[in-house]
């Protein structure tokens, strides 16, 4: 018989077979076994928001743009809602990824469109606090809110962002119920959609195509306009004579993601590394950049961010909607700017794989607890890191076969946060209706009230591995600033110790932002490319 969930959606046209047959030059590094030399304007390594964005307005101004991506090429047919296929074919080491000791786990992109291709859509602008403390404390010149609400206003056009104007799923329910009953804010989320089906299932990678993600909106805009993307292909170095970049030395991969053994060898004016956090800083320590300060990798910054589950006694289906609609910023500022830790509660989705992993248990409980997802909640709290002298972030280091990992201890500046962050999400789901409600930590059983919950969460014990903490935005590690005791490149994205070398991309931020970072990304990185495509084509 016919696997039907293996089908793609009728009637929806893959962009990218489309596009491939029309003559779009996708080369797979998978097929690739021989040495070659190739030529360019400019060099992109990464293909995700800052990558993607990049794209688009470099080849508007006429450049001849090569794309690098280390992950593969999936597109809408290949997008089958399968949690296990997606987590695999579309994350960082198979969506496993976490901190050095364990302490996080952290989800992030590595497909042609970057993390931008299983995120859940919400899009914030920048918070004035953000940009006022950068400006402050990092001398992040020529990036308030007046400068870049153009930017804004341009990417949120392009990638149609607007006010989710469906009623929020039950699961996004729960904060608008909770905080109307508490007093506190709550707002609509604005979303990069166009013509959702609200199926839920933005993680796994959109199939109809609605999620305007990098993967159809600007990279195929570069495309058309000649760009040459190299897929499943990794950028192993930059290639320097003196102080000048002059191309990047990549290696094709195999679909073991192992180098096939050939060597390309790309030449061009300009490399912009859009890689992300992480893997940006990555590339330039495998690159031995020039570092005087040793800032590479350092202020990576995560959200670590706080989860509790509530029981309800009607249905909630938290697999099903949009998975991010209605956020609170009651507490995101609360406690100052440099204060205490300060959070911004979302909902999260939950399908069965990702709920095994983050509920945890065993045996009888762990049944009992996947039996009982369609009435569950998840909310979150992200915690703004980076704000705060005990809030450094991690430090991004090679393994000894040149991969990343990010050295980012829980410290006790952090748990204080995730602790009163539990008190808030516990209190919220109490008031929005929930029978019983868990904070994210190994020792909380289900409390039965408000009451019974804070009097519980005051004697558990706060400390790393048993607070349940994760991350999907990852930021920073490449911090952008006058400041060279901490940042490594300049507002414009300009690299301090090397020419032609720009980082566009998510790694730039010398601090969290306090919202999604997607839409910062894309508005800061629009600005970046702008400026540099004009510099290449004066
Ligand atoms: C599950 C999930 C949900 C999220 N939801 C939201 C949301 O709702 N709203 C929001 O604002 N943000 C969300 N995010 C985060 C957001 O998508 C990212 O912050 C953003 O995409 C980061 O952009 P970037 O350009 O820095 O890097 P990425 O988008 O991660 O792109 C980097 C790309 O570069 C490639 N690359 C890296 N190094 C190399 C190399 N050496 N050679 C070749 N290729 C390389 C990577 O494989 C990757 O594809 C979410 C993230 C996750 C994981």
């Amino acid at each position: 018989m016919q696997d039907l969930s293996a089908l793609p959606i009728s009637g929806i046209k893959d962009l990218w077979k489309t596009g491939i047959a029309e003559g779009w030059q996708a080369l797979n590094g998978q097929t690739i076994t021989e040495d070659r030399t190739l030529e360019a304007d400019v060099i992109i390594v990464g293909t995700g928001a800052g990558g993607g964005v990049s794209a688009e307005v470099l080849t508007e101004h006429g450049l001849k743009v090569i794309l690098l991506e280390a992950g593969q090429l999936r597109s809408s047919d290949d997008f089958i809602l399968d949690e296990g296929k997606a987590y695999h074919d579309l994350y960082q080491e198979g969506a496993m990824r976490a901190t050095k000791d364990a302490g996080m786990t952290i989800l992030q992109g590595r497909t042609v469109g970057g993390t931008t291709v299983v995120n859940w859509t919400s899009s914030f602008r920048t918070p004035r606090q953000t940009l006022d403390y950068w400006r402050d404390r990092f001398g992040v010149s020529d990036l308030d809110r007046e400068a870049l609400n153009p930017w804004f206003d341009r990417m949120e056009q392009r990638l149609n962002i607007s006010k989710w104007a469906m009623p929020p799923n039950a699961n996004n329910a729960v904060i608008k119920k909770g905080c109307e009953k508490l007093g506190w804010h709550w707002g609509i989320i604005p979303r990069n959609v166009s013509g959702c089906w609200n199926i839920g299932y933005c993680g796994m990678g959109c199939p109809t195509d609605a999620k305007q993600s990098m993967l159809v909106t600007t990279l195929p805009a570069a495309m058309k306009k000649g760009a040459t993307l190299l897929y499943s292909t990794r950028a192993e170095r930059l290639l320097m004579e003196g102080d000048q970049v002059v191309g990047v030395e990549a290696r094709p991969l195999n679909q073991a993601k192992e180098p096939t053994g050939a060597t390309l060898t790309l030449k061009a004016r300009a490399v912009v590394v859009s890689g992300g956090g992480i893997q940006s800083p990555a590339l330039l320590l495998r690159s031995e950049a020039p570092d005087p300060e040793k800032r590479i990798g350092k202020r990576t910054f995560l959200h670590p961010t706080s989860f509790t589950f509530g029981r309800y006694q009607e249905e909630v289906a938290p697999y099903y909607g949009a998975p991010q609609s209605l956020y609170s910023d009651e507490f995101i500022f609360k406690y100052g700017v440099d204060g205490p830790g300060g959070y911004k509660l979302e909902m999260m989705p939950l399908h069965p794989g990702l709920a095994s992993a983050l509920i945890g248990g065993t045996g009888e409980q762990a049944r009992q607890q996947i039996t009982g997802l369609p009435h569950l909640a998840a909310s979150i709290a992200l915690v703004r890191d980076g704000f705060h002298d005990h809030s450094e972030g991690g430090s991004v280091e090679l393994r000894d076969n040149g991969e990343p990992v990010l050295d980012y201890p829980v410290n006790g500046y952090l748990l204080e946060a995730v602790k009163r962050s539990h008190l808030t999400q516990v209190e919220m789901q109490f008031a929005a209706g929930a029978k019983a409600v868990r904070p994210g930590h190994s020792h909380a059983p289900y409390y039965r009230n408000w009451d019974e919950a804070r009097q519980g969460i005051e004697t558990l014990e706060y400390a790393p591995f048993i607070t349940s903490l994760g991350s999907a935005h990852v930021m920073g590690g490449c911090a952008m600033g006058d400041d060279e005791k901490h940042c490594l490149v300049n507002h414009d994205g300009s690299y301090k110790y090397l020419d032609n070398l720009y980082v566009i991309d998510g790694s730039v931020f010398p601090t969290s932002l306090g919202v999604n970072p997607q839409l910062s990304i894309y508005a800061i990185s629009a600005r970046n490319a702008t400026a540099l495509a004009e510099k290449l084509s004066a």
